[in-house]
């Protein structure tokens, strides 16, 4: 059972602290806020929000960030987490006393605000897992060829509806990718289409421009072409103009069971920005460990 004020006499000042070495290492590099809010995600759908994504692999373990859909996680996603656990642990009553799944949650949520997205309060109380796999990914995270039914099954897997599943997608308003995630959009996309008919004209030949065909696979490009360094709301206004990356973007506003939201989301930026709160209090509370099936890591890459 999580609660907000969980650590409130363990580490009485953790969210303070958390939020700093964030702030800090949001000062060095903007790409710590979509990193840390992808690495959340990945988290939370494989095994719960456990941190079983941050483990490195061993000689006898392939972890889960060695999986294919998780390679294009960055750097600065688990750097961001370690900075902070460092932070932590320097203060004597909160060393290995708050899990790395907890500082992660924090972390995700002041990046979120530092870019100019909505703050919340986080509920606490997370135990970092015992198994991290590779093998364990496989199926548990969203594809970007996805359609609407596909999205919402994984989504409902997890206990998210369709509304928390549109307000989720919306963290692609910031960040980047790789031109490989929708180079099917854009060459050879069907027998009578070159390119995905539901993408803009002018964004297809910019998007064409910017990924050739034989394009260095290490190109990425920001998936929000607007306002790719602040958490708003124009992804739904990028949605509506053809402008979503993504075949699993662009689909909540072709398909009509989706679009009534996105066009909600779209006018009103308020009312997106709670229900993305909600979503992400719904998504933190996934498959969370508690008693003997966790423990809080000394090194969040390492089991203790
Ligand atoms: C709805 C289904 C989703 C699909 C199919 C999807 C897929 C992807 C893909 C393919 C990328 C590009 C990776 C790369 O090439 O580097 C990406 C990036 C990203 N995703 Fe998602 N995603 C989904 C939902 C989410 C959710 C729920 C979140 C967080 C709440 C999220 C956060 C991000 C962020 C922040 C990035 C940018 C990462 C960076 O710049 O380092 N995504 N996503
Ligand atoms: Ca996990
Ligand atoms: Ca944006």
């Amino acid at each position: 059972q999580l609660k907000q004020n969980y650590y409130a006499n363990i580490c009485p000042d953790v969210e303070k602290i958390v939020r700093n070495a964030v702030q800090k290492k949001f000062q060095q590099t903007f790409v710590a806020v979509p990193a840390t809010l992808r690495l959340f995600f990945h988290d939370c759908f494989v095994r719960g929000c456990d941190a079983s994504v941050l483990i490195a692999s061993t000689s006898s373990n392939k972890a889960e960030k060695d999986h294919p859909d998780n390679l294009s996680l960055a750097g600065d996603g688990f750097d961001t987490v370690i900075k902070a656990k460092a932070a932590v642990d320097a203060v004597p009553k909160c060393q290995n006393k708050v899990s790395c799944a907890d500082i992660l949650a924090l972390a995700t949520r002041d990046v979120i605000n530092l870019a100019g997205g909505p703050s919340y309060p986080v509920e606490l109380g997370r135990l970092d897992g015992l198994s991290s796999t590779a093998a364990s990914v496989n199926g548990k995270l969203p594809q970007p060829s996805f359609n609407l039914n596909q999205l919402n099954a994984m989504f409902a897997a997890n206990g998210l509806n369709q509304a928390d599943m549109v307000a989720l997608s919306a963290a692609h308003t910031v960040g980047f990718s790789h031109c490989g995630k929708f180079a099917n959009r854009i060459h050879n996309f069907s027998r009578s289409n070159t390119v995905d008919p539901t993408l803009s004209k002018n964004y297809a030949s910019q998007l064409q421009s910017m990924c050739p065909k034989n394009v260095d696979p290490r190109i990425a490009v920001n998936m929000d072409p607007n306002t790719p360094r602040k958490f708003d709301n124009m992804y739904f206004k990028n949605l509506q103009s053809g402008h979503g990356l993504f075949t699993s973007d662009q689909v909540l506003f072709t398909d009509s069971r989706s679009r009534p939201t996105v066009n909600a989301w779209a006018r009103n930026s308020a009312a997106f920005n709670q229900a993305f709160i909600t979503a992400m209090t719904k998504l933190g509370r996934v498959g969370v460990k508690t008693g003997k099936n966790g423990n809080i890591r000394r090194d969040c890459a390492v089991f203790n």
